[in-house]
């Protein structure tokens, strides 16, 4: 594993040793030894979520608030997306400001979202497996969101927006202004 700043403080990419052979390949995913190492910290994930979408769908860009507030290691075992992070950490010199990146099975790259962190994504391939962990558990009452087109952020997703299936949930997501961190 080895581990690749970014534009955004202690958002971090990570590449794993990929062992390719006659057979095909292994990679270990997840060590939690080698990651805290990496990490520099003891980031202890207690949920592991996966989600298949099929091309166009956007997912977020969402948070949990407060104590529930989750950091997130998030890869893509399937297919392509856009992945999108924008820090709300209101003392971050790099607030409102966002990253995105292509995650897909053939780069393999993980992403280590922070705590204080929107995310969403949009899947580019036909469909996609979207695997990953969460260091806090899922608190419905604490979410929070903020909407993919919002003015201020002005994220490119790729996609033309009449592609892009997104629930009736995150079409009303608040603008990054007016949102409750
Ligand atoms: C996230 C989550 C959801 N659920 C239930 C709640 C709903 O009945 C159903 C679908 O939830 P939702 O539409 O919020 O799923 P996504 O749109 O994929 O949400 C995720 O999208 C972006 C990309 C994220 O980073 C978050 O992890 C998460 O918010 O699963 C659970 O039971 N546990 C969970 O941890």
């Amino acid at each position: 594993m080895i581990l690749l700043e970014t534009k955004l403080k202690d958002c971090y990419v990570i590449e794993s040793k990929l062992f390719n052979d006659e057979r095909g390949c292994f990679y270990e995913v997840f060590n939690q030894i080698k990651f805290n190492k990496i990490i520099g910290a003891d980031v202890n994930f207690v949920q592991d979520n996966e989600s298949f979408s099929f091309k166009g769908v956007l997912r977020g860009l969402h948070f949990q608030k407060g104590n529930h507030a989750q950091a997130k290691l998030v890869r893509v075992s399937q297919g392509r997306v856009l992945d999108v992070v924008v820090d709300l950490r209101k003392s971050s010199r790099t607030f409102g400001e966002h990253l995105s990146i292509e995650l897909n099975e053939e780069n393999k790259k993980q992403l280590f979202i922070p705590k204080g962190f929107a995310h969403g994504f949009v899947v580019l391939s036909k469909s996609a497996v979207f695997s990953y962990k969460s260091d806090n558990y899922y608190n419905k009452e604490s979410e929070g969101g903020i909407i993919f087109n919002d003015s201020e952020l002005n994220i490119n997703w790729q996609l033309p927006e009449d592609e892009l299936i997104i629930s009736k949930k995150d079409m009303v997501l608040p603008e990054l202004k007016t949102c409750k961190i």
